[in-house]
């Protein structure tokens, strides 16, 4: 089939070259220039495992071309994927001018019968907007005649495993228009979407407005489990309890299920930020208001800062002269995407008390510093005490405490014995939980987790004794 995917961001782009992998002819559109070139010379403007292997392979085969014109894209194209980014507006909406630029230009572009299928995350109403935008300019031009149906299929895929989602669907939601031309747009689907259909059916077909809103339910839905135990985390932390445990207590039970449970930081990322509050925006527009995401958006924002708190609880307001380390900077392992991470707001907060911050990620090192630099460009003196190093050790060197903040593979088993030997104080802030409070304190470093009970005994401790006493303390404990 030949298939078109304007955008070639991470859905785009993933999409493009797995649907190539399956066998499809694949255009992929992208108005970017720079990642336009970028892609033809067959580099991957993105860090997703294995898809620069997937992209050289299938470009290679053939099957697989970028183009910044839509002109080629519209031509080209049996069905047209819409995988462009729908960012947050001030007021919390989704900012849909990328989606209705594209609407307008098969609109104006368009000879002959296409199928329109919405990846982007968009709010219920959005697929009809985009069928009216395309049938007006369809209509301008006297083509009135050509059938265009446009469908809504949300992407599920997650970073760092994005590949993997896209091929290994748990479901493929489908939301096609009423009457014949959503009719035939289920039959071209149906046939695009066959190989992973093969074993058992995964496509949940139903309704356009269903399929836009139930993108926002599996975000929101997820979103709240992770408030949910970040908020039962902090109880953990007062009445004495591990959060480790209750959530393997919880997640055995198969109603629940172990999948995102883990206390942490707080959520990141470019998709449930927004589309949370993207959410709550359409559901105030009509008037039912989401109190749940509501409070878990609340929640969210508050445990970004928890660590933070752990620190000054610590250390004291002011942080002059703190040297701390920081592991992990992307919003998650595998991904140098650093939109909406915690360490964005960490570490603004520390270096804002005077800290000298030092910090270490695997792959977002370089993107890390384009998106502080710019969160800090009204105080370009806090960003002189921050450094970016290329590896985990050289962060520790007489460092006063180490946050961990993103749970990359190389930070799950260090030599704890020669990061006690580096450190000026061997304090761990683990902000993943990763790892088990009775080992280190065997080996003697000090150790606070999220929810993991030693908490509360150190923020005692630490209101009336210094630091140093605070960590003395917990190591003897
Ligand atoms: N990132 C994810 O993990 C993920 C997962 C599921 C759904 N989504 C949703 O998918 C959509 C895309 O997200 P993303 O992360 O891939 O975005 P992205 O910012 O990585 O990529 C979007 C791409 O679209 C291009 N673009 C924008 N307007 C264009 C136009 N008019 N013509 C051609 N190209 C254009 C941009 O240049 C960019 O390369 C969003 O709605 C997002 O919420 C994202
Ligand atoms: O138990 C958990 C699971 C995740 N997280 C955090 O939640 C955020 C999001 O993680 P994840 O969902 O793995 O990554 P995304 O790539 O943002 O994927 C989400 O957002 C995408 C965009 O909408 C959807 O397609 C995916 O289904 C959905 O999982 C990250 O900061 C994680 O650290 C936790 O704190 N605890």
């Amino acid at each position: 089939m030949n298939v078109t995917v304007v955008g070639a961001g991470y859905v785009g782009l993933v999409t493009a070259a797995c649907l190539a992998e399956l066998g499809q002819r694949v255009v992929c559109v992208d108005h970017d220039q720079a990642r336009v070139v970028l892609l033809q010379a067959g580099g991957v403007p993105i860090y997703e495992p294995g898809l620069d292997e997937l992209v050289q392979r299938n470009q290679q085969a053939g099957r697989l071309r970028f183009t910044t014109s839509m002109a080629l894209g519209v031509e080209h194209a049996e069905v047209l994927f819409i995988a462009v980014g729908t960012p947050p507006q001030e007021d919390g909406s989704a900012d849909l001018q990328h989606v209705l630029a594209v609407a307008r230009q098969v609109g104006r572009l368009l000879t002959h019968d296409l199928v329109v299928v919405n990846k982007s995350t968009v709010p219920v109403g959005t697929g009809e907007a985009v069928q009216r935008v395309i049938d007006e300019a369809l209509r301008v031009r006297g083509c009135q005649g050509l059938a265009c149906a446009v469908v809504s299929n949300p992407e599920f895929l997650k970073e760092g495993a994005a590949i993997e989602d896209f091929m290994r669907p748990d479901r493929i939601v489908i939301g096609v228009p009423p009457g014949p031309a959503g009719a035939r747009a289920r039959e071209c689907l149906s046939q695009l979407y066959a190989p992973f259909n093969r074993h058992h059916e995964r496509t949940v077909w139903m309704d356009v407005p269903s399929a836009e809103l139930t993108k926002y339910a599996a975000n929101a839905m997820l979103a709240t489990r992770i408030s949910f135990m970040n908020e039962m985390a902090l109880l953990a932390d007062r009445v004495g309890a591990d959060i480790d445990a209750v959530r393997r207590g919880i997640g055995a039970d198969q109603r629940i299920g172990h999948s995102f449970l883990y206390a942490g930081t707080g959520y990141g990322g470019s998709c449930f930020p927004k589309d949370t509050r993207a959410l709550m925006h359409t559901a105030a527009a009509h008037g039912s208001p989401m109190r749940v995401v509501s409070a878990v958006e609340a929640v969210n924002r508050m445990q970004k800062r928890h660590l933070v708190g752990m620190v000054t609880q610590l250390m004291g307001e002011d942080l002059s002269g703190r040297r701390l380390a920081v592991w992990g900077l992307s919003f998650k392992p595998n991904t140098n995407d650093m939109r909406e991470a915690p360490s964005r707001v960490v570490i603004q907060a520390l270096l804002a008390r005077g800290a000298t911050v030092l910090a270490h990620d695997p792959v977002a090192g370089s993107e890390a510093r384009r998106v502080l630099t710019e969160d800090m460009a009204a105080q370009p003196g806090l960003l002189q005490r921050l450094h970016l190093e290329e590896s985990p050790e050289a962060v520790l060197l007489d460092a006063d405490a180490l946050l961990v903040l993103t749970e990359w593979k190389c930070f799950h088993s260090p030599d704890f014995a020669r990061l006690r030997d580096l450190m000026r104080e061997p304090l761990i802030l683990d902000g993943r939980n990763l790892y088990d409070p009775a080992l280190l304190q065997a080996l003697g470093i000090a150790y606070l987790g999220i929810g993991r009970r030693n908490a509360l005994g150190v923020a005692r401790l630490a209101l009336t004794a210094p630091m140093q006493a605070a960590a003395k303390a917990l190591r003897a404990a």
